[in-house]
């Protein structure tokens, strides 16, 4: 038996006026998609424990099985772990975004223009991370460069207690009221605002502005955390499996959870990713010794974030056309059972730009028996009308990997 997850980050939504009251899942092409839910059991599931953040970390921990109120340490140390950065017991992690600021004078007057400052290159960021850790750097103070706008900075013999906002959860808004506040709200303060003043007339950031791009003018930190401790995923379900994802956090949970991670040229983590190449990544990963996957693209989660309506219901359909259209079919052809869950992590909602912790629509299919929970096609209604609905997320795993009674 092969086993893959398919997950569209974010991909869940509420009716959005600019589709005439549909939802992204409703309104995308996607034969695929609608194929297995017209076959598996369809239904909705809480990934994001009631009073926990509703972030990507939270969710794919529950998606992958583990229960974040026992396995969640932060975001940014599992970001840590696939960017090979050894953590000690001692050591406190904070993302380090690269955002675009509006130009106010005081940092504190200052709006969040883009947390991603236009999707900056690695190459770039790199050159920008270097440059500002050589004015932060200090005995146990590092900043270390990731992929685009995601780095991380590391606090040695440090302790955690600090407060910090995810700067996509303030797209467009004053950033006064979401300072980092607590422990070492101090310290990180003064970082971002030496790096606001520092940054705008790096030549990186020159140039940038001279192609018509924002700059990358402000550090931003968030996602504090400590060394995360996963049990393996073989010992637990029995399989071996990978994952296939552009982002460091997707790829660190694999690698904590004992699972390989494959990078797949040209994953970039938005709308224009090698969609064809995760499906080959995941086959070439289920036909060489690995009984299960779990296939994550980013896009659909970016999209909310930046309210690109007509980018998120196309990256639903890449995933249907150019994922699950070449992966199903050779999973058919091989003869041998399967079974595929589809979810999201979390619905990111085009109107609100940001992750809810709402539950989210799943289906599960096994090649080898229709389920009497099916629906009509997979969106966010049908999935609600089955009325099935698991309370606990992470269960999800057990019922598709030990086929335990849904
Ligand atoms: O990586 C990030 O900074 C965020 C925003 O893109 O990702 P996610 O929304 O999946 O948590």
């Amino acid at each position: 038996m092969k086993y893959v997850v398919m997950l569209g980050d974010g991909m869940a939504d509420r009716p959005v006026p600019e589709l005439g009251g549909r939802t992204p899942l409703e309104a995308a092409v996607k034969p695929h998609m609608d194929f297995l839910a017209q076959h598996g059991t369809v239904g909705m599931a809480r990934t994001v424990p009631e009073g926990m953040p509703p972030g990507s970390d939270t969710a794919n921990l529950s998606v992958l099985g583990y229960d974040p109120k026992i396995y969640y340490s932060g975001r940014s140390p599992l970001e840590a772990v696939s960017m090979g950065i050894p953590l000690a017991a001692d050591d406190v992690t904070f993302r380090c975004n690269l955002v675009n600021l509006s130009e106010e004078g005081a940092l504190e007057d200052a709006t969040m223009v883009d947390y991603s400052s236009d999707e900056i290159t690695t190459a770039e960021s790199t050159e920008l991370i270097a440059f500002l850790n050589r004015e932060f750097h200090t005995e146990t103070r590092d900043l270390y460069p990731g992929i685009s706008y995601r780095h991380c900075l590391v606090l040695r013999h440090a302790e955690t207690g600090t407060d910090c906002t995810p700067p996509h959860d303030i797209s467009l808004k004053p950033v006064r009221d979401h300072l980092p506040k607590g422990r070492y709200g101090e310290q990180l303060l003064d970082m971002m605002k030496r790096s606001y003043a520092l940054l705008r007339d790096h030549p990186v950031n020159l140039a940038r502005v001279s192609r018509g791009l924002r700059p990358a003018n402000c550090c931003w930190f968030w996602g504090e955390g400590t060394r995360p401790a996963l049990s393996s995923f073989e010992e637990r379900f029995g399989v071996k499996g990978g994952v296939i994802s552009a982002v460091d956090l997707i790829k660190g949970i694999g690698i904590c959870a004992g699972l390989k991670s494959v990078d797949v040229p040209g994953a970039t983590g938005n709308v224009d990713t090698n969609f064809q190449g995760k499906a080959e990544a995941a086959i070439g990963l289920l036909q060489n010794g690995c009984d299960f996957v779990y296939i994550h693209v980013e896009a659909p989660d970016e999209c909310g974030h930046r309210h690109e309506v007509e980018n998120k219901v196309k990256s639903i359909e890449l995933i249907d056309r150019e994922i699950l259209g070449r992966l199903l079919p050779t999973l058919q052809a091989s003869g041998e059972d399967y079974a595929v869950l589809l979810m999201p992590d979390h619905p990111t909602p085009l109107s609100i730009r940001t992750h809810s912790g709402d539950p989210v629509p799943f289906v599960l299919y096994r090649s080898d028996r229709e389920s009497p929970l099916h629906a009509g096609a997979y969106t966010e209604a049908f999935a609600e009308k089955t009325g099935l609905f698991i309370p606990e997320g992470h269960r999800l795993m057990e019922k598709l990997l030990l086929d335990e009674r849904i």
